[in-house]
């Protein structure tokens, strides 16, 4: 037979009595012819042969001269390594048993026969030793496992691991779950679960949890739980669980929960990031559909309204293209802000990119609440903002649609409040617009002229047409600016109003800027070729052109392939274009002027250029924008700004030039106040090549331009709204050698002021439109050097008296005047102006008097 390992079985008997060993040994050279077989016979050989020659199994006397068999068990070098069968004489077995106990494998009374049997003891022995072996190891393996697991469980920090009893009686709890949850194992075991981690509104819920997986031994499948801490805070986390059920016992229930609270965060961020805008902060176009989409829901059970705006702000890419885009990012932020402080919490604002932002108000009682929210919001968006140092001042404009007037589908009504605010815009902007049906054919045909707008360069279907300015000292075309006309096949020609902003959002002013600029540089070539006398032209360009790509090669190469003179070119730019980027602004332009082309401010007034920064630029010519021009005879805060600017353009050595000049008045006035140039349609609407070429051609000057030399000597002008009244004046004072002029309401006496020399104004008081104290209040801005007289009642007279000024050169007449007063005060009053006014530069330096009044009066 052979060991465990299939080596020679190894036979060790410790006998001192010779006659047993040998009986032993001879059993086995029979039955074993394989084994080695050694024999000690005392248990001090015993021990020295253990280590240089191992045993497979040990026959051991219970007694040995040297000492018992119990030593040999507990000699740590041969414990447990091969089994130990002891031999005891009859009537020792208690000794023996004592020995099985202290690890011996079993014991043999000695007897003839059970030496004759030992090779089959010895083997059964060595069969029952393997098998106890293999189970010893396969426990210690198990227990090993166990605390491994168990340490594993303890330690792990990510993995909150819970033990309870179906009551939630805490029993096993982790090193994580004193992580996760502030408590230690300490704390928490033998406290309930539900009053440790779960929040109270969960409770209920938890508790029924825990008697369904006892009751059923299932787990429910994993779950997300947001649980609390010690310290109140919460905690996200995924759970798992577990149920033990050992027969006889209560069922046991396990949590094995993970930490995900920074997943969720991260989530969340991502969740927001998905659904809002980063610049401001607002809603996005998806979060916003998605919100519509159940406002829409909501509100067709409801039967509530529901209201779409949409707001884009006004000049937004003028600002952005000239004061830079971080400058403009701000602007947008600061809108969203005030858009978002507006509204209700209930309602939501987006920013669907770039000016574009839409609110949604979703419980609306009645359509004219919209309508006063949409005023609010133009009125907040219109208090200045205050941005790096600079004031800007936005508008808005404002389109809305309602659910279920105007649609009952998101997507529509989003469409009709952009056409509603494109209505809005047209209109001027900072205005606000309720969708209608007619409206949309209007969008249509801007969509139309978008995709047309992208052919027609390459179709040949823009032209230039030419407006002349006139030299206001000589009466002489100046020059022309050119202004770009769209041939439409179907529609006609179309003005630049209707596709240049169009064009600007496009980008395609870029190639249409250039095309304009040869165009018209071949257009002079052409006319000076034919030897028409052209002065000069102007072209617009566009903010767009001023920054992208290389406006002064571009002027370069133009010129240089059509050979202007660079001197006949004159570029227009507006004040807003030269705001911001001042550096790069002024390079660009002392680049061109550089080239020697001229340059001028177009509608001018209406930004917020300072004179110390115009006068940076290197500039020739500033145009008044035309909505001043409109009123300048009237009104006198129209006719001062266009008065200061003439008055720093000639400071700063600069042409002022006034367009949109449409009536004679005008003209006039603004030849009064030095203008040095005017275009407007009082000389010519803008010409096509041809028609301009001729009207060069024959230019001998304007004759209009002249007319308001015409009439020297003592003017007078009177204004009453009582033909009566104003042939009664009219005869009284038709007889001192005065050139009257007459006029029946003020509009008409200020149109008349603006055309002729007027020294002294005789109005009445009590007058339909406006009353004749205003009509001098504005008479004394326009037209400072002027005498005023009013026909007054004596009580509207004491009324007066007290809040005029009596510095200015103005008086009374009494309604019941007589020939003789009248023409006293009014010879007076010439007599004053002569003495006080004649120069009206000095008259504005010094401060004239009151003449007296005839009657004795102040
Ligand atoms: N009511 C009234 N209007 C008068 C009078 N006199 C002239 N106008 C109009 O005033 C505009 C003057 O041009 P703008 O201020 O540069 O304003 C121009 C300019 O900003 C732009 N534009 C025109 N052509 C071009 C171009 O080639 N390139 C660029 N970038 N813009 C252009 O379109 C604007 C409008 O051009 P238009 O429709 O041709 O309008 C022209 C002209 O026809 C008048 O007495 N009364």
């Amino acid at each position: 037979m052979k060991g465990a390992n299939e080596k020679t079985m190894k036979i060790r008997i410790v006998e001192d009595e010779r006659a047993h060993a040998e009986a032993i040994s001879r059993s086995f050279g029979a039955a074993l012819p394989d084994a080695r077989v050694s024999i000690c016979a005392t248990l001090a050989e015993y021990r020295a042969g253990l280590a240089s020659d191992p045993p497979d199994i040990v026959l051991i006397d219970l007694n040995l001269p040297d000492g018992s068999a119990l030593e040999a068990l507990t000699c740590p070098a041969e414990e447990g390594a091969f089994p130990l069968l002891i031999m005891t004489a009859h009537g020792n077995e208690e000794m023996a048993v004592a020995a099985m106990k202290a690890g011996a494998l079993d014991y043999i009374v000695k007897s003839a026969q059970a030496f004759a049997c030992m090779p089959q003891t010895v083997e059964r022995a060595l069969r029952e030793w393997n098998l106890l072996r293999k189970h010893r190891q396969a426990e210690l393996s198990l227990c090993e496992s166990e605390s491994r697991f168990r340490r594993i469980l303890q330690e792990i920090p990510s993995i909150a691991f819970k033990g309870y009893g179906v009551d939630g009686t805490v029993r096993y709890w982790n090193l994580a779950s004193e992580l996760f949850y502030g408590y230690s194992a300490g704390e928490a075991i033998g406290r309930n679960l539900l009053d440790l981690v779960i929040p109270e509104g969960m409770r209920a819920e938890e508790k029924r949890r825990m008697l369904r997986m006892a009751e059923t031994g299932r787990a429910d499948p994993p779950s997300e739980q947001c649980l609390l801490r010690r310290d109140g805070s919460r905690i996200t986390v995924l759970s798992c669980h577990a149920v033990v059920r050992r027969p006889g016992e209560a069922p046991e229930l396990y949590g094995l929960d993970i930490d995900i609270s920074e997943r969720k965060i991260n989530e969340e961020q991502l969740e927001y990031l998905a659904t809002h805008d980063e610049l401001t902060g607002l809603a996005n176009r998806a979060l916003f559909h998605d919100r519509l989409e159940q406002s829409l829901h909501y509100a067709k059970r409801s039967g509530r309204i529901v209201a779409v705006l949409l707001l884009d702000l006004d000049r937004f890419k003028i600002i952005n293209d000239s004061l830079g885009h971080s400058f403009g990012d701000r602007l947008l932020s600061a809108v969203a802000q005030r858009l978002d402080r507006v509204v209700r919490d209930t309602d939501t604002v987006a920013r669907l990119g770039g000016d574009e932002f839409v609110l949604l108000l979703a419980e609306v009682t009645e359509p004219d609440d919209v309508g006063l929210l949409a005023s609010r919001i133009l009125h907040e968006l219109a208090v200045p903002h205050r941005i790096e140092g600079r004031e800007i001042v936005m508008s808005a404009s404002l389109g809305i649609s309602l659910y279920p007037k105007d649609s009952g589908d998101g997507s529509t009504l989003i469409r009709n409040a952009d056409i509603a605010m494109y209505r809005a815009k047209q209109e001027g902007g900072g205005v606000f617009s309720f969708y209608a049906p007619e409206m949309n054919q209007r969008a249509m045909e801007t969509m139309e002229i978008e995709s047309a707008l992208r052919l027609a360069l390459e179709r040949g279907e823009f032209t230039l047409y030419y407006q002349p300015k006139v030299d206001l000292a000589s009466g002489r075309i100046s020059g022309c600016e050119a202004l770009i006309r769209w041939l439409h096949p179907r529609r006609g020609v179309v003005a630049p109003a209707d596709f240049i902003p169009l064009a600007e959002e496009t980008g395609l002013i870029v190639p249409i800027g250039t095309w304009v600029l040869k165009e018209a540089c071949r257009q002079v070539r052409a006319w000076q070729a034919e030897g028409v006398p052209i002065a000069n032209v102007a072209v617009n360009l566009s903010a767009r052109q001023f920054r992208t790509g290389d406006l002064p090669g571009l002027v370069r190469e133009v010129l240089g392939e059509t050979g202007l003179d660079p001197h006949l070119l004159e570029l227009e730019m507006t004040e807003s274009m030269v705001m911001a980027d001042h550096a790069q602004v002024v390079a660009v332009m002392e680049e061109l002027t550089a080239i020697g082309v001229r340059l001028s401010l177009d509608d001018f007034g209406t930004g917020y250029s300072s004179f110390a920064h115009l006068s940076h630029f290197p500039i020739n010519h500033l145009k008044i924008d035309r909505s001043f021009i409109k009123q300048i005879v009237t009104d006198p805060n129209s006719a001062t700004i266009a008065t200061s600017i003439i008055a720093m353009a000639h400071r700063m050595r600069l042409k002022a030039i006034a367009e949109g000049v449409e009536t004679e008045a005008q003209l006039a006035y603004l030849r009064k106040q030095g203008c040095d140039e005017i275009q407007g349609y009082l000389l010519s609407r803008p010409l096509p090549a041809s028609e301009y070429a001729a009207l060069v051609r024959r230019d001998a000057g304007f004759s209009c331009l002249s007319a308001a030399e015409q009439g020297g000597g003592r003017t007078l002008l009177i204004v009453h709204d009582e033909p009566h009244t104003l042939d009664s004046l009219q005869r009284a004072l038709g007889g001192d050698g005065y050139r009257i002029l007459t006029a029946s309401d003020a509009f008409e006496g200020l149109e008349l002021l603006a055309r002729e020399n007027v020294q002294v104004v005789l109005s009445d008081q009590r007058m339909a439109r406006i009353s004749g104290s205003e009509f001098f209040d504005r008479v004394r801005v326009l037209h400072p050097d002027t005498v005023r007289v009013v026909i007054a009642g004596q009580a509207e007279r004491e009324a007066d008296s007290d809040s005029r000024n009596c510095d200015q050169p103005y008086s009374f007449l009494l309604e019941s005047w007589s020939d003789e007063l009248l023409r006293g005060q009014i010879q007076d009053s010439f007599r004053w102006y002569e003495t006080n006014l004649r120069s009206p530069r000095e008259a504005t330096l010094e401060s004239p008097r009151c003449p007296a009044a005839r009657d004795g009066a102040e």
